[in-house]
């Protein structure tokens, strides 16, 4: 059966053994092994400078690891996947993302430019109005269909960012990669960013958050990798791994835990 080995698993989403990424003669990130399978959810989290952007630039493609014989990143088992592939499969939001909307368009126009990977209308190509109307459908998904009309440069921050997630989504990838989404966002901006997380998990999509806070990590995320020196530091349940003890070891700070309703949350312990 196809996505399946012999032995009647099921191949996973992404498969790393044995990568290192190395700049300036030093290594910034080794992965012994990782695996994701799809639909799986998983939350990275770890201190400034750990390694977890270089991370996700593995599975997106976007840096290489070290040459081995054996290719140390497979995409649906293929060690030599398509860019075309791999690119077609993921959406990538981020954080730093919106500041490069520098264009006065209305969003819908940036939506429909996630069909063509521009952050606007690319020249010489002809909008459908069936590209359109996957656009007004992403952002209704989203549930801000009031902003299509709207210059995206006028839009709050937390509103930009979700015309953002429907850029990548009228493209209906599995996989959903969130870098630090909610950085920069007032209360209201980070409810929707995570309920919009959830809306999407509950559809079958792999969500892959990268964060520095457990109160991102929505109650779909069940599986919790830490990052810290360059290497993978723990993975794990989330409850095993969103506790004070592992929190405070990750950032070198006592930390403190708490969980209400599947949500977490993190503070100081000061005069510890
Ligand atoms: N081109 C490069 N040359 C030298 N060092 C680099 C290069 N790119 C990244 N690094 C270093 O690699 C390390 C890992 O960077 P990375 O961006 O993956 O960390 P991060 O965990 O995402 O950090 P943050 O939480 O601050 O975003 C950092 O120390 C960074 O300075």
């Amino acid at each position: 059966m196809q996505g399946e080995n012999n032995a009647g698993e099921k191949t996973p989403l992404f498969a790393i053994h044995d990568a290192s990424v190395v700049r300036a003669s030093k290594t910034i990130l080794h992965v012994d092994d990782f695996t994701l399978h799809e639909g799986e959810h998983v939350a990275l989290l770890g201190p400034n400078g750990a390694g977890k952007s270089t991370f996700i630039q593995l599975l997106t493609r976007e840096v290489f690891p070290l040459y081995r014989d054996e290719p140390p990143v497979r995409f649906r088992g293929n060690p030599r996947p398509q860019l075309t592939d791999v690119r077609r499969a993921l959406g990538v939001v981020s954080s730093t993302m919106h500041e490069q909307i520098r264009v006065h368009l209305p969003s819908v126009d940036i939506v429909v430019g996630g069909l063509f990977g521009t952050l606007g209308l690319p020249k010489q190509v002809e909008v459908t109005e069936r590209d359109r109307q996957l656009a007004l459908d992403a952002l209704d998904r989203l549930g801000i269909p009031e902003v299509a009309e709207r210059d995206v440069m006028t839009l709050s921050t937390g509103q930009a960012r979700r015309v953002l997630v429907a850029r990548e989504l009228i493209r209906d990838p599995q996989v959903l990669v969130f870098d630090e989404p909610c950085t920069g966002l007032d209360p209201e901006g980070m409810y929707h960013v995570r309920e919009t997380m959830s809306t999407l998990a509950a559809e079958g999509r792999s969500i892959i958050l990268v964060t520095h806070y457990p109160e991102d990590i929505i109650p779909a995320i069940g599986r919790v990798m830490l990052i810290k020196n360059a290497a993978i530091f723990a993975d794990g349940p989330k409850e095993q791994i969103l506790c004070d003890e592992v929190l405070s070891n990750l950032f070198d700070v006592p930390l403190v835990v708490d969980e209400h309703d599947g949500w977490y949350s993190m503070r100081g312990q000061y005069g510890a």
